[in-house]
């Protein structure tokens, strides 16, 4: 019998056989440890690297900071601005109509963060995400997914903060926010004056009675033991007056928030977008929009198509791509079934008002 320890030092000098044998299998023993470490490291490096990568930071390019639609025209048929197009022409991949979105996105590390040159001011329920999804479609507009609340709820962070949120836009690209709050904020249109005077306005009504219940229906799926939509609506267990003071009524009086813009910024300043011909003729409306906003006409009706289950239009998908084309289940719920004499109630209500809001606006939206 001989021991590792004594095998070694007895083998030192004399090389009997049995200590050759020894050293061999010690030899063996040595380099199978030191094969074993190499391969342990090897792994060690590939599940970095794979880990590194599923992580994005290998990617050859930054990865996108656009969460919203892909664009459907084909590539070189944009319309962008030559900034972009010059952009895009160095960056070939990009490219693809499986790229992500027209508005450069995918270059976020180029351009400056600029102060929005047009936001989406309200209203709630009007279909303010609709309008920016399919704006976002456009190569030179840019836009932040989220809102931002800055000119109602979080002014005092200050316009630096604000400006930060912004993506980053070229030359010629136009920075956008959705914040519906804004249009019954009372400081608000003082506030984006402050910023810049310049400031595109887009207003995007609906009736307000289908607004209301489109409010309560977003506040019921939240709180499913909320009181009926008409014991909110009036006073009185329902045999007062409208109740002006529920939220859910007092956003629907366009033209009493719209004068209190009007004391900041001159009407051409606005576009009136109708939300119901925003789901009717989104194409015909977009042309609207993009006029007002200086852009050429790049979206169009190529890019949508009636999406029959969802009931609303949606966003052609580009080839390729397997991302959803049409907005989330919080946007075309269902609603609740409102009494007829309710309904019939508050449109009495709102008719003065929307005619106001038509004398002010110059178009009639048809609610009355
Ligand atoms: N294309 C398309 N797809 C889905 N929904 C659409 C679309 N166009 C307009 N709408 C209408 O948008 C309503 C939601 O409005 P907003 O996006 O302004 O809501 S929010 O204020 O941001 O919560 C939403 O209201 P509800 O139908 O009551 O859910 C829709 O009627």
């Amino acid at each position: 019998m001989c021991h590792v320890s004594s095998a070694v030092s007895s083998c030192s000098g004399s090389r009997p056989m049995g200590c050759r044998k020894w050293r061999g299998a010690l030899n063996s023993g040595h380099l199978k440890a030191q094969s074993r470490l190499s391969v342990f490291f090897t792994m060690i490096l590939l599940f970095t690297y794979v880990f590194y990568c599923l992580s994005g930071s290998c990617d050859p390019l930054p990865p996108p900071a656009y969460h919203g639609a892909l664009r459907a025209e084909p590539p070189g048929a944009s319309g962008a601005s030559p900034a972009a197009q010059l952009l895009r022409s160095r960056l070939p991949e990009l490219s693809s109509s499986a790229a992500p979105a027209g508005n450069m996105s995918v270059a976020n590390s180029f351009g400056s963060k600029k102060f929005p040159g047009a936001v989406i001011i309200g209203v709630k329920k009007g279909g303010t995400r609709a309008l920016l999804e399919f704006l976002r479609v456009h190569p030179d507009v840019r836009a932040v997914g989220a809102e931002p609340h800055f000119f109602d709820r979080f002014y005092d962070k200050g316009l630096e903060w604000y400006r930060s949120l912004m993506p980053r836009t070229l030359d010629g690209q136009i920075t956008m926010e959705k914040t519906p709050s804004y249009f019954i904020t009372r400081e608000a249109p003082r506030r984006v004056f402050a910023m810049s005077r310049h400031t595109k306005l887009i207003v995007v009504v609906r009736d307000p009675v289908t607004r209301a219940v489109s409010d309560y229906t977003q506040t019921l799926s939240k709180s499913p033991g909320l009181p009926s939509f008409q014991s909110l609506a009036f006073r009185n267990a329902t045999r007062g007056p409208v109740d002006t003071s529920w939220s859910a009524v007092r956003i629907g009086l366009y033209a009493r928030h719209l004068e209190n813009w009007l004391r900041h910024f001159p009407l051409s300043r606005f576009l009136f977008v109708s939300g119901e011909r925003l789901v009717a003729d989104p194409a015909g409306e977009m042309g609207r929009v993009q006029d007002f906003l200086g852009l050429k006409r790049v979206v169009t009706d190529k890019h949508f198509y009636f999406n029959q289950t969802k009931g609303f239009p949606c966003l052609k998908k580009p080839e390729g791509s397997s991302r959803p084309r049409c907005l989330g289940k919080s946007k075309g719920r269902a609603h609740p079934r409102i009494p007829p004499e309710v309904l019939l109630r508050l449109r009495d209500f709102y008719r003065p008002f929307n005619l106001k809001f038509y004398q002010m606006t110059g178009h009639d939206f048809g609610w009355s």
